[in-house]
């Protein structure tokens, strides 16, 4: 599996089962997309901005709600094996991105693994086992969290030093080697992660004006993908 980043504002996702799963999946996707969750049941944890509809579809019924909604990803998170077959299979037969949660042996395409994800805007970062020990996503997850801090604003910065530079006439191999000296500064990330932001910009633009300006040996220009 290929990790990407999917741009769910303006869709729709529809997701079976009101339990703590579907609840945790319908809160995750409902900060950008439009979600409905439908089930005869459901948990009190928070399920977000998404709609609620009470209903206990069957296999039958599962592709009359979708067809009804029309959303771009299915969910199935029920503890109904046969219901969660059913919206796998409809989904598969739409050409519809699926998520089932009570499976994670062999995927066929179009589906989707739900990661363990860290945010902090604009950077975020998944992780995942491909299906085969999310508590190993998840323990993962809480440590790289520890790392996160100021990684949010410092992508900011560094994003707004990026605009500033983007119809300059400098080299390519200076603004490369400027970015980078900003991305990887230690006492930036420390004054961002401190909340001393003033400080931050101005530590940033002094090694920025000097790499640019100067510039330090050229780094390894490879393509790190
Ligand atoms: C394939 C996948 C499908 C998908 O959901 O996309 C899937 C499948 C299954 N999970 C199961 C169990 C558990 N899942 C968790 C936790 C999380 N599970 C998540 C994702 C995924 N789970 C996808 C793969 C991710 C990857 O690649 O690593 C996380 C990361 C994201 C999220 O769900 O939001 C979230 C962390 C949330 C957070 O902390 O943020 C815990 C731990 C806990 O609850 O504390 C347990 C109990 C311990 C255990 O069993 O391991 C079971 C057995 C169910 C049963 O026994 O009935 C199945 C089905 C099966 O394995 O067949
Ligand atoms: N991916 C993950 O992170 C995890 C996945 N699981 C799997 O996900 C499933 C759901 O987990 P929980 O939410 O903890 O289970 P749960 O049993 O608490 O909730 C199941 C929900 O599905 C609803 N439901 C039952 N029949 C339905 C139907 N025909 N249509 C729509 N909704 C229906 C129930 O009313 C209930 O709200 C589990 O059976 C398990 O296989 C479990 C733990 C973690």
């Amino acid at each position: 599996m290929i990790p990407l980043l999917h741009d769910f504002s303006g869709a729709r996702i529809l997701v079976f089962g009101g339990g703590p799963v579907g609840a945790r999946k319908a809160r995750r996707f409902a900060r950008e997309a439009e979600v409905v969750v439908v089930s005869p049941t459901f948990a009190d944890r928070g399920f977000g901005d998404a709609t609620l509809k009470q209903a206990a579809p069957g296999p039958s019924d599962v592709p009359d709600w979708i067809d009804r909604i029309e959303p771009a990803l299915v969910v199935a998170a029920t503890d109904d094996f046969e219901v969660n077959a059913a919206v796998e299979d409809a989904a598969r037969n739409r050409a519809l991105l699926v998520n089932r949660a009570d499976h994670s042996g062999a995927r066929d395409p179009g589906s989707v693994v739900v990661p363990a994800t860290v945010r902090a805007d604009p950077v975020v970062a998944a992780v995942s086992t491909q299906g085969r020990a999310p508590a190993v996503s998840a323990t993962l997850r809480d440590e790289i969290s520890e790392r996160f801090d100021g990684a949010g604003e410092l992508a900011t910065l560094v994003g707004d030093l990026r605009g500033e530079l983007a119809d300059s006439d400098i080299e390519g191999h200076r603004r490369r080697d400027a970015i980078r000296t900003v991305a990887a500064s230690d006492p930036v990330r420390e004054l961002l992660a401190d909340g001393d932001t003033e400080r931050a910009h101005e530590v940033a633009r002094e090694l920025f004006a000097d790499a640019r300006d100067d510039g330090p040996p050229t780094g390894d220009a490879t393509d790190r993908s």
